[in-house]
C-alpha cells in the first residue's frame, strides 16, 4: 500500500473538553503459575497505568511493538477484560465497575474490531446472522427489521446484498473485515476500537479498508482507537497517538508533532524504523536514527526505573532508579522521560492528558 491510495480526510474541530472515553490509571496484571524457571507466582503487567483521554470524532491511535500491551489496553477500554485497577470513563460514565446487566445497555455504544477477520466470525454462521448477531442480543426488533437493518449495514460497508446467505470462508479477507466492521456498526456505536484491522490483509486492500474507516467516520460521527504496529498506517489515520511500551504510555502527542520530532527515545527508535514515505506529502525532518536492540525485556519481569532505560541509548543512573511520570514536555505532548528529547517540561501528570484542540480547518 502506498498512501497515494489513501484518501486525505478533513475533520472539524471538536470542542476541547468533548471526551467520550477517559482512562485512568488503568492496570491489567495477570497472574502467572509457577513454573520450571520460576517457583513463585510472578506477576505480568501487560497494562501498567495507562492514563489518556479520547476526544469525541477523532481517532486515537495506539502504536507499540508486539506484546507492549495494545489489545490489552483496548479490551479494557471496552470492559471485554476486567480491570485489574484504575478507571475507565465512556461518554460520562464509569463502566469499569459495573455489574454485567447495569453494562449491558452500555454496551451498543463501544464496539471492538479485530485483527483477523478469520478467527473474529463463526465459520457456520452465514455473512447475514453474523452481523444479526448484535441486532438480536440488543433486541433490536422484529425480524423484518432486523433484515432491513442488516441489509443496510452490509450497503454501508461496501457488500452486495445478494451475499447475505453466504460463509465468511466464501468471501476473501477484505470483504470479511467488511462483515466484522458491519457487526460492530450493527448497534449504531460512538466508539470503535479496532485492533489490528488491517494487518492481515493482503497490502493491495489495505488502503480500501482505511478509507472505509474514514467514510464511516465521517457519516456517522465515529470515535476510533486504533491499534497498530504499522506507523505508517497508524500516522494516516490518527489525529494523535500514543505510544505504549511493556504497558505504559511513553508519549502522547499530535501525529504530526509526533512523527515531526520525537520526544521520547522510544518514539525516536520506532520511527527510525520508518522509510521516508515518497508520497508527496511533508518529508519527516532529518531526525537522528536510532537502532532498537535486544528484545522488550518481559512483562513479566519490568526493568526498575523507566521500562525502556535497557534499550535506550540515551539511558542514565536516574533511569534506573525512578520511574518517570507522563509529563507535558510542550502542549499537547506528554513524555514519560527524564531526559526528554524535545521541550522542557511545562507540568507533571496528576490527572489524565487533556485532549487539547486541534487547528481548526
Ligand atoms: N490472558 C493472558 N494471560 C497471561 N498473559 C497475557 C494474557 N493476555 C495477554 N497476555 C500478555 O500480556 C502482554 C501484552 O499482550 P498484548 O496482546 O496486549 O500485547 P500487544 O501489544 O497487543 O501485542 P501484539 O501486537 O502481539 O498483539 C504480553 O506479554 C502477553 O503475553
Amino acid at each position: 500500500m502506498t498512501t497515494h491510495d489513501l484518501k486525505a480526510v478533513e475533520k472539524p474541530a471538536v470542542p476541547r473538553d468533548d471526551v467520550l472515553l477517559r482512562a485512568t490509571d488503568v492496570t491489567k496484571h495477570y497472574t502467572l503459575r509457577p513454573d520450571g524457571f520460576a517457583r513463585h507466582r510472578r506477576v505480568l503487567r501487560a497494562v501498567d497505568g495507562v492514563s489518556l483521554e479520547v476526544r469525541a470524532g477523532e481517532t486515537l491511535g495506539v502504536v507499540g511493538e508486539s506484546g507492549c500491551g495494545k489489545s490489552t489496553l483496548g479490551r479494557c477500554l471496552v470492559r471485554l477484560t476486567e480491570l485489574t485497577g484504575g478507571r475507565v470513563e465512556f461518554d460520562g460514565r464509569d463502566i469499569s465497575t459495573l455489574s454485567a446487566r447495569r453494562l449491558r445497555p452500555v454496551r451498543p455504544g463501544m464496539q471492538l474490531v479485530f485483527q483477523d477477520p478469520h478467527a473474529s466470525l463463526n465459520p457456520r454462521r452465514r455473512a447475514g446472522e453474523i452481523v444479526a448477531e448484535p441486532l438480536l442480543i440488543h433486541r433490536y426488533g422484529n425480524a423484518a427489521a432486523v433484515r432491513r437493518r442488516v441489509a443496510e449495514l452490509f450497503d454501508v460497508v461496501g457488500l452486495a446484498a445478494a451475499h447475505l446467505d453466504r460463509y465468511p470462508h466464501e468471501f476473501s479477507g477484505g470483504q470479511r473485515q467488511r462483515i466484522g466492521i458491519a457487526r460492530a456498526l450493527a448497534t449504531a456505536p460512538k466508539l470503535i476500537v479496532a485492533d489490528e484491522p488491517v494487518s492481515a490483509l493482503d497490502v493491495s486492500i489495505q488502503a480500501q479498508v482505511l478509507n472505509l474507516f474514514a467514510d464511516l467516520q465521517d457519516e456517522f460521527a465515529l470515535t476510533y482507537v486504533f491499534i497498530a504496529h504499522d506507523l505508517g498506517v497508524v500516522r494516516h489515520v490518527s489525529d494523535r497517538i500514543a505510544v505504549m511500551y511493556l504497558g505504559e504510555i511513553v508519549e502522547l502527542a499530535e501525529t504530526e508533532a509526533l512523527y515531526g520530532a520525537p520526544s521520547h527515545p522510544y518514539t525516536q527508535a520506532l520511527l527510525s524504523a520508518v522509510p521516508d514515505l515518497d508520497d508527496g506529502s511533508a518529508p519527516t525532518p532529518a531526525r537522528e536514527r536510532v537502532v532498537l536492540t535486544g528484545e522488550v525485556p518481559s512483562p513479566a519481569d519490568k526493568p526498575t526505573g523507566c521500562p525502556f532505560r535497557t534499550r535506550c541509548p540515551y539511558a542514565r543512573e536516574r533511569c534506573a532508579l525512578e520511574r518517570p511520570p507522563l509529563t507535558e514536555t510542550a502542549p499537547g505532548r506528554w513524555t514519560a522521560c527524564h531526559y526528554p528529547l524535545a521541550a522542557e517540561p511545562l507540568s507533571v501528570l496528576g490527572t489524565p492528558p487533556p485532549a487539547t484542540t486541534p487547528p481548526g480547518p
